[in-house]
């Protein structure tokens, strides 16, 4: 079983990586769903606010590597030959991965500067998106104090994505095959 997993500052392109690998039929484990799972069991509503207190809660509670740890269930139970994790969010998730599925684990980082990134987070235009620089900035600092550098500076490939969006997916499908 091999696992592939995105990681990458917001917006990098870890949803449209993603999509490339569902249209191959991989299942793809979303890091996120995870916490609004538990966000769903505490009887709370699936808010931003709410989602990020969960999972800084997690985090607290179980160490920074809590998302990782329920991620492998729901990878192994999938047991198919490939599977693609998109949300690996530091370098403890990453550790925690590789503890657990060794050699078979692989790390895609995704690679953009923050202008190339507001650019597309104001054409994306999603209700939880910044509309200021820099807050942008500010959710760089925050994502990296939680240790996302260390993870992309860990990665077994990185993928540039300053191109257009064809060429991103053509590069994203030729890692995969
Ligand atoms: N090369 C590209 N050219 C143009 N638009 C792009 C390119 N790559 C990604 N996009 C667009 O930029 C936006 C952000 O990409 P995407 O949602 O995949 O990022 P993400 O890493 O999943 O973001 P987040 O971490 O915020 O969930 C999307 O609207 C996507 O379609």
């Amino acid at each position: 079983m091999k696992i592939i997993a995105f990681v990458g500052m917001p917006a990098s392109g870890k949803s449209e990586a993603s999509m490339v690998a569902r249209d191959f039929g991989i299942n793809v484990i979303n890091m996120g769903d995870v916490i609004r799972e538990e966000v769903e069991k505490r009887g709370l509503e699936p808010t931003d606010k709410n989602v990020g207190q969960v999972a800084n809660d997690l985090r607290e509670r179980e160490g920074m590597h809590a998302v990782a740890q329920r991620c492998v269930p729901k990878i192994k139970k999938v047991g198919s030959d490939i599977v693609v994790v998109d949300g690996v969010r530091g370098i403890a998730e990453v550790e925690y991965f590789k503890k657990e599925f060794g050699d078979d684990f692989k790390l895609i980082s995704i690679s953009a500067p923050p202008e190339f990134r507001f650019e597309r987070i104001r054409m994306r235009g999603r209700s939880d998106d910044m509309s200021d620089f820099n807050d942008l900035i500010r959710r760089d600092t925050r994502e990296l104090s939680w240790g996302m550098g260390q993870a992309m500076e860990d990665a077994d490939v990185v993928v540039d994505n300053t191109s257009t969006l064809e060429e991103f997916k053509d590069n994203i499908e030729r890692i995969l095959r």
